[in-house]
């Protein structure tokens, strides 16, 4: 057990699927893994391992921001030994050419967040996906011709954020997309040498105000939870 997952030892597997939302990793376990069985409930972040393909996978709730999936990764590769990690994200998209329901890889991940400034001081280290990963997913999503587009995301501390971020600048220097997780999987991966990549799903698209229902963000995000679990049990 490690302080907020109250797993066995060998409960969790090495490869796994990171919703924020924890009923979207129930839908997941439920809708697509063999035998799921439940390792967490502690404070509501439900987990679970089954089998996809014969292969063993996992899949847990992060939570939302910075800190909470800090929390979890760090838990899930120092206790668990986990070396494999896809999070199957929403976004809202800041192009105008990306669309609602569409889907991002996440290359690397700009943030606002102070965290990587406590721990790098003046240094502005670039939270960077596993090639590796972001490869396969990328020939995963070609191969079911599924359209996807792939670059740098913003993790933002800061859902509400009007007046407050420049997203037009963000924009025009080329981010995809806005969430709020990416940039602390990827610099905590890297610390404990795993491999980790960001799928999300445009939720709403913050020009134009269009959006999901939180029960679509919960259970029809489809072919970025498909394009995950092909991608995990390949490596
Ligand atoms: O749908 P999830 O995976 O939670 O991701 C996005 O949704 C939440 C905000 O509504 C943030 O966690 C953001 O990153
Ligand atoms: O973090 C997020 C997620 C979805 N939509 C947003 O605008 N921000």
């Amino acid at each position: 057990m490690s302080v907020h997952i109250g797993a066995v030892e060998g409960a969790v597997a090495e490869r796994i699927l990171l919703p924020g939302d924890p009923l979207r990793a129930k839908y997941i376990a439920q809708t697509y893994l063999e035998n799921p069985v439940c390792y967490n409930e502690v404070r509501g972040m439900l987990g679970y391992t089954g089998t996809y393909k014969g292969v063993p996978v996992s899949v847990q709730g992060t939570g939302m921001g910075v800190p909470s999936i800090a929390i979890y990764t760090q838990e899930l590769m120092q206790s668990y030994g986990v070396k494999t990690l896809i999070r199957v994200g929403t976004c809202g998209a800041i192009q105008k050419d990306i669309k609602v329901r569409d889907v991002i890889l996440g290359m690397s991940a700009s943030t606002d967040s102070s965290i990587n400034r406590s721990r790098f001081g003046q240094i502005d280290y670039a939270p960077t996906a596993s090639f590796d990963l972001l490869y396969r997913a990328y020939q995963v999503a070609k191969d079911r011709n599924a359209e996807v587009k792939v670059g740098n995301v913003f993790t933002t501390d800061l859902f509400y954020n009007e007046g407050i971020a420049d997203l037009e600048q963000w924009a025009n220097f080329g981010i995809l997309a806005l969430e709020m997780e990416s940039a602390a999987l990827f610099t905590l991966a890297a610390q404990f040498d795993a491999k980790a990549l960001s799928i999300l799903t445009v939720s709403d698209h913050i020009l134009t105000g269009e959006a999901t229902t939180a029960e679509e963000r919960q259970t029809t995000f489809h072919e970025m939870m498909e394009i995950a679990l092909e991608t995990v049990i390949a490596e």
